[in-house]
Formats: structure tokens, sequence, C-alpha cells
């Protein structure tokens, strides 16, 4: 049976190649000087071969010319060039590369490796230029060839002259539009952006001629101007160094200079692997929290490299949403990258780097807490409620992996302290871990509730965060041991000599019942306290949600009015209890009143508003007359 051949529309083709793949025009750039350095590298993997070529690095090069005047924007490189044949294959065949080829051919080491496969990147040039033009000799030949196209209608190649062996392609920039300014790609500064961002680490020389200013002697106002060549990019990747070459200080360089943030880093981790994925990684951990860190703006990833070049500036998928904070890099030679190099064909190669990632950061925080508590604790006070809302969020999917990270302020210590080191100093007949919250230690330790936890000998963890409760909840338990709130209304342990005898609790129940109708709607029970002291009144909770919830839940934008189920609990030792007794004997009135003014103590205590003041204060008054 005749096999018929596929046809292709080659202008169409052309078009969509130059409009559709890529959704930045700057790239164009990349994909040109990433085949300038192909070239370089061709001649250096041919002299590993062959004797007749020797290969200085220092001869290899690219040039970036723009001219703002005849709107041109030329890339000159010292590479291998391309013959007559070799202009109209490479150049004149869509997806069909040259670099691939040599790829396939010649075995590669030493960390050279040729960044073109896809035989495409080439065409990215008619985004920003009506007319390519390109001038190539190639190495081995007395001749050089000039090829121009003004890109769907064909090009020409015609006999040109040209010195050196190498590749000069001169783009003549579209004229600006009202959507478009092309004229950035002939500006000094935005070029220099363009090759900082995406060629940096491409490992030849990227020369520019810059504008210098230096101040006139003897003035501040007035400046020489003039222009020196420059070399713009760094080229060699710090992370393909080794580790023990670099300094803190070069570290700290490459942080600032990739603008990762304005501190410094508090942690470098940097990592190289050689498995089934081949991967260097920088990453670090700021020691302060960015400014729009708890916002929305805030946009959490690492930059991610193939072979040098920037695929994507924030990669989010390499950082779970708790270690957002977490800035750097990832360079792999094994990504299977698409077409237009800003995603990838696969996304298998990039979960197992995040997953190793993942491990490695954590990892790296655990041997911090334990080996530089310090740090660790100024780490903490910067992301420590990233860490809390990822052990909350997800339905406590991650918690496991978080829960010996997180910290809270111990009533013991007066310090930070870990889940793991509460639990092991617990008293063994202490049946939960206990928790306070409220908005500030001070305050938590002053809670009347505190007090009996206290005096009892066990360690109370105060909660200031919104999130902290919360992130209790999804953990539930630790080393299982339960988590228990002071405020809740079954603590868990006798109280002895506070407990009030049954017979009491009986013989006050018409009290209590006369108490619990005034306060209808507002409290779910009115109780003798197992847990006051020297305080008279207080509120526990029965029930999930506790106050502090309560308060957390209601402030919300999207509020749905839920309540805490309050029991106001009284001390029958005190004698305000006795003054409360002789009031429901003697004066029915003065007992409500007297409820009134202990419910509303014991909403200023919890730091919950009370509904009327005014009438707060006239009750006030009146038991002062
Ligand atoms: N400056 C250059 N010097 C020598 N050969 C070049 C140069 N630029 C392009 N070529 C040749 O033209 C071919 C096509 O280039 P093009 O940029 O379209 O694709 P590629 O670099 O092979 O692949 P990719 O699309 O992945 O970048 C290259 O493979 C290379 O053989």
């Amino acid at each position: 049976m005749e096999k018929i051949q596929f046809k292709a529309e080659s202008k169409r083709l052309l078009e969509l190649m130059i409009n559709s793949i890529y959704s930045q025009k700057e790239v164009f750039l990349r994909e040109l000087i990433s085949n300038a350095s192909d070239a370089m590298d061709k001649i250096y993997y041919k002299a590993l071969t062959d004797d007749s070529l020797s290969f200085k690095k220092e001869d290899y090069y690219i040039k970036i010319i723009p001219n703002k005047e005849k709107r041109t924007l030329t890339i000159i490189d010292t590479g291998i060039g391309m013959t007559k044949g070799e202009l109209e294959n490479n150049l004149g065949t869509i997806a069909k590369s040259g670099s691939l080829a040599f790829k396939n051919e010649t075995e590669l080491k030493d960390g050279h490796d040729i960044i073109g496969q896809f035989g495409v990147g080439f065409y990215a040039a008619f985004m920003v230029a009506d007319i390519v033009t390109v001038i190539s000799k190639a190495l081995g030949s007395d001749n050089a060839y000039r090829w121009e196209s003004a890109g769907a209608d064909g090009y020409t190649i015609t006999p040109a002259n040209k010195e050196d062996i190498g590749t000069e392609i001169i783009l003549t920039i579209k004229e600006n539009t009202e959507d478009e300014t092309y004229d950035e790609y002939l500006d000094e500064h935005r070029l220099k952006e363009i090759i900082k961002k995406y060629s940096d680490f491409i490992s030849f020389p990227i020369k520019m001629d810059v504008t210098v200013r230096t101040p006139k002697e003897g003035s501040n106002e007035e400046f020489d101007e003039y222009t020196e060549e420059k070399v713009i990019n760094s080229m060699v990747p710090i992370w393909r160094k080794n580790k023990n070459e670099l300094t803190t200080e070069d570290y700290e360089k490459f942080y600032t200079e990739k603008r990762y943030g304005f501190d410094k880093p508090l942690k470098t981790i940097h990592t190289s692997v050689d498995g089934t994925i081949r991967y260097h990684a920088i990453l670090f951990i700021p020691e302060k929290t960015p400014f729009d860190y708890y916002s929305k703006e805030y946009e959490k990833g690492l930059e991610l490299y193939s072979n040098g070049v920037l695929i994507m500036s924030k990669c989010s998928d390499l950082l779970p949403d708790y270690f957002s904070f977490v800035k750097g890099m990832v360079d792999s030679e094994d990504l299977s990258l698409n077409i237009s190099r800003e995603m990838l064909q696969q996304d298998r190669q990039l979960k197992l780097i995040a997953k190793n990632l993942n491990k490695k950061i954590k990892n790296e925080l655990l041997s911090l807490l334990k080996n530089e508590r310090e740090k660790y604790e100024t780490f903490y006070q910067s992301f420590g409620r990233q860490l809390k809302y990822g052990v909350y969020s997800d339905f406590g999917m991650n918690k496991e992996v978080l829960q010996d990270l997180i910290m809270f302020y111990s009533s013991k210590e007066k310090k930070m302290v870990t889940l793991a080191e509460y639990v092991e100093r617990m008293p063994e007949d202490q049946p939960f871990i206990y928790y306070g919250s409220g908005e500030s230690y001070d305050r938590i330790e002053k809670l009347p509730q505190t007090e009996l936890v206290h005096d009892k000998g066990y360690e109370v963890l105060y909660f200031t965060d919104e999130i902290d409760e919360f992130a209790i909840r999804m953990l539930r338990t630790y080393k299982e041991k339960e988590f228990k709130s002071i405020s809740s209304s079954d603590l868990g342990f006798e109280t002895e000599n506070e407990q009030p005898s049954e017979s009491e609790e009986k013989e006050n129940k018409a009290l209590f019942d006369y108490m619990k109708t005034t306060l209808s709607g507002k409290v779910k029970d009115v109780r003798a306290s197992k847990r006051l002291k020297s305080h008279p009144v207080c509120f526990s909770t029965d029930g999930e949600v506790t106050i502090e919830m309560e308060k957390i839940l209601n402030s919300m934008p999207d509020s749905q009015n839920i309540k805490a189920d309050k029991v106001l609990e009284l001390n029958v030792s005190h004698e305000v209890f006795q003054s409360l007794k002789n009031a429901f004997e003697h004066d029915q009135e003065k007992l409500t009143l007297y409820t009134k003014l202990l419910y509303n103590q014991a909403l200023l205590i919890e730091g919950l508003p009370i509904s009327d003041p005014v009438e707060f204060t006239n009750d006030i008054c009146k038991v002062m007359v």
C-alpha cells in the first residue's frame, strides 16, 4: 500500500511558531544566546577528539550590540558557524535541530551540555524583529554566507564577507505598536536585565558595551559618560561548585544578587543529587518575614533552571505551602522541557525533586532546632505561624511532617518549647497536654483557670496565635497524649480539697437555677467550680468550641455567629458566694444584680466585649451606694 507523507503548510507553521509558543517576547534573547553557547560548546567537543583543533576558553564569547539609530540588535558569537547547507537545513527547516543531531553524535562530558533540542528557538527572533539576518562562517570553511528572512515569506542565502569563524545575527527590531513597545529591546538596561534573568549562568562571557557614569572632578552634579565593554553574566553557577570551596559570604552574595530578600539568609541548604534524576539546589531560609509574606500577593516558588538556563522564575510545584518561605533555585539537566521551555512535559520529575527537597528542608530545620536553638527560635518567630497553618490545612494531611517543628510558649520554661520537650517532662499522672488561649502570655497567665493547673504542677502551653487552637484540634494528639484547654469544663484530674461536696451542689441547686434563668441564652449552665481558688468567678466551656475560637471565628468576614457553650463557674469558698446565698434568701432583686455583675466580670476576664457597658457601670454604682 502506498504510504502518503504528511504535508505541512510552512507559512502557517512558522506563524504558529512565532506567535503561539512563548508567553513572553523577551525569551527570544535567551534562545539566541543559548544557540550561540551551543555553537561554542560544539567547538569544545570537536577539539576533544580532533588534535588539529585547540580550544582556548578565552577566545570564545558572545557579544550583544544594540543600535538605536539603525534599530538593530546584533548577537555575535565565535562558535562553530554554519555552512551554506547548514543554514539551509537548520534555519530553513522548522523543527530541525542541528544541535540535537550533534548531541546524538558526540559523547558529552564535563558538565558542558548542549541546550538546543527542538529546532524552533531561533524563530523566536521574529517575535521582535521584522527582518532577521544571519551571517555565518563555519569552522574549516573559507566562505561566509548571509541568510535573511522577513518571516513567513521565505528566506534568501547569498555569499557574504566575514573574517572570523562564527555567527552574527542581526535583528531589525519592529516599530512600536499601540500594545507593544519594541524599543525596550534596544535599551541597554533592559537587555542587561534579560541577560541576567535567563542567561546569567551561560558558561561563556556575554559582553556588551555599557554606559559608565562617573562624577566630574570636583562636582557632585556633573558626570562624565563613556562606554566600556563589560561582561554581563556571572558564568559560573555556584551550585555546581564544590561546597567546600564556598564561603558563607559567597552564599550571601548569591542571595542578594538573586534578590531573594533584603535580609541575610538564616540558613543555607546546598544539595546535589545524582540519582534517578540529577539536580543541584541551593535553598535559603530567610531571616526575616518578607513584608508581604502573610498576604495574598506573596508568591511561593523556586527558580527552575535547565542546564543553567532559567525556565521558570517561580516554580510553585517545588514547594509545599507550609515551606513557602524557602527561597532559592534548582538546576537539573534531566528535565523534559516542553517546546517553549516554559513548562515540563511531565511533572513526575518535578514531583520527585519536590519530594526530596521537602524531606531535606524538614531535616535541616530539625537539625537547626537541635543544634542551633537560638537560630531556630528566630526562624520560628518569622515563619512559625506558617508551619502551624500547615498542620491545620488540607485536613491535617501534613501534621506528621510538621508536628516536631512547631513550638509554643511554656508556663514553666517561660520560653518556646516543642511538643516533644513538653511530653518528655510530663509527670506520670498528668493525663493531658494543657493549653490556655488568649491575647498575650501575660493575660493567659492571669486567667483564673490557669491557676489550678499551675498549682497541680502541670505545664501549660500559651496560645496567642489565632491559628494555634485550630492547629491543635487538627493534631488531636501528640505521642498519644490529647490536648486539653484549661478552660474546658472537665480538666481530667481530681481537685481533692477544692472539690465542692455533693451536698453543697444539691444545697445550692435552686440558687444556680435562678442564676441560670437570669442569664438565659447567655450561658449553658451555672455550676460550683472545681478549679477556682482565689477568684470568685470564671467561664469554662462544654463542647468543641472554646472562647478563643469563638472570638476568632466571629472576627472573620463570613462569620456565622458561632458561640462557645459557656458555663459560669462560681467559687463556693469565696466570700462573694456567701453574699449570693444571702441575696437568694432575702433579696432576689439583689441576686439578679449580682448575677449580671459576675457574668460581665467573667466576660472581661476572657477579653470578651460586654454588650451594655453603661448598664454594667450603673450596676457597679448600685453596689457602691
Ligand atoms: N549561532 C549559531 N551558530 C551555529 N549554529 C546555529 C546557531 N543558531 C542556530 N544554529 C543551528 O540552527 C539549529 C536550529 O536552531 P534553533 O534555535 O531553532 O533550535 P535548537 O537550538 O536546535 O533547539 P531549541 O528549539 O531547543 O532551542 C540549531 O540546532 C543549530 O544547529
